[in-house]
């Protein structure tokens, strides 16, 4: 990425210092019982169940292990990754994401306004499925969106569509716990990912001259119902604490992933979870490697508050909104420089 150009450089209060140190973490949750559910009872599950809860409440991020997901396909598509990026230029910007299309190579994010210090690439879980042709609230058109494929190279495909495959059944298992948590069925949630429009993204973070003045991924909250994402042994995810914003550090444990609430939870738990804000820092010496996967509704769910969750004390705290039309909002947004950040809360019903 050569020197450093000015459109990387953030705001002094943005800079990714006063980092909390003192050992304190994000819960770190064993989801034995629900993977081995065959031989757990029900009282162990909702005792799981309980623990996601708390954890989304107080931290919205927890850490998990005994998640399902093969090591094997985990770490293979770090390999891939690491291969996709070590191509040239000129191979990897011709499976470039288009204006219509979120999924592909890109590294001009703005994730609050300004550069981030990054490349990506985005790809479909569900490749093909229809969303909005626009975010403009009237246009009725739906499209199939595809991830552009590197060509000759079809370990990379195989590999994230494994990969993807692996990780939705982790992520159904935790809506499980979810909706339990808030007192709902099991599967009152399931039906909304039937033509999920959720995507992963492969993160690719080069080292930096200059890490204090820059951030690899900006501050944000992500769009989505869940997020599980891969990290390596190389830190880099801060998260800002709920009780006070002090950022804190996730510690990278081998074979874990990190979970987070996103927006749309945010949303059908009427505020009980929050999407909550995170970052990614860069480092002078070391690449870093990240693959969240952003688990996302199908674009004609219309996201509101669960029905079960408000009454007349607790009255819904958002108004309806299609689930395709936000996320191509906020695609449309992150990648343009126009002088506003776009969050969830920003479309609350006042009180
Ligand atoms: O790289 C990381 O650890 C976090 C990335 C992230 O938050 C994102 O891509 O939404
Ligand atoms: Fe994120």
């Amino acid at each position: 990425m050569g020197g450093i150009d000015p459109l990387y450089i953030l705001p002094e209060e943005y800079r990714p210092k006063l980092i909390i140190t003192d050992g304190e973490d994000i819960p770190l949750i064993d989801l034995l019982p629900i993977t081995n559910r065959d031989s757990s009872d029900p009282k162990a599950l909702q005792e799981l169940a309980d623990k996601v809860g708390d954890a989304c409440k107080t931290w919205g991020f927890f850490t998990v292990i005994n998640h399902g997901v093969p090591s094997g396909i985990r770490k293979k598509i770090m390999e891939v990754s690491r291969k996709f990026y070590a191509l040239p230029l000129e191979e990897k910007l011709k499976v470039r994401r288009g204006d219509h299309n979120t999924a592909g190579y890109h590294n001009d994010e703005h994730s609050k306004d300004i550069k981030d210090w990054k490349e990506t690439f985005d790809f479909y879980v569900n490749d093909g499925m229809l969303m909005p042709a626009s975010h403009e609230p009237d246009d009725p058109e739906v499209v199939p969106w595809f991830t552009p494929w590197p060509h000759n190279f079809p370990e990379f495909r195989e590999t994230c569509q494994e990969y993807g495959r692996e990780c939705e059944k982790l992520f159904f298992n935790l809506m499980e716990l979810v909706s339990m948590s808030l007192g709902l069925p099991p599967k009152r949630l399931q039906g909304y990912f039937e033509n999920q429009a959720s995507f992963a993204r492969l993160n690719h973070y080069p080292p930096c001259p200059n890490p204090e003045l820059v951030l690899g991924t900006g501050g944000h909250r992500d769009p989505s119902a869940l997020t599980v994402l891969a990290q390596e042994d190389i830190e880099g995810l801060d998260v800002q604490r709920k009780s006070d914003k002090a950022w804190v550090r996730v510690k990278p444990i081998p074979d874990s992933f990190v979970i987070n609430v996103g927006d749309i939870l945010q949303v059908w738990s009427n505020d009980l979870y929050e999407s909550v804000e995170h970052r990614a820092v860069v480092n002078s010496e070391k690449d870093r490697y990240s693959i969240p996967i952003f688990f996302h509704p199908s674009h004609d769910v219309v996201m509101k508050p669960v029905d079960e969750l408000v009454n007349e004390q607790n009255p819904a705290k958002y108004p309806e909104y299609k689930a395709g039309k936000w996320l191509n909002l906020r695609m449309y947004n992150n990648y343009k420089k126009h002088g506003f950040y776009m969050k969830m809360t920003d479309f609350k019903i006042e009180a």
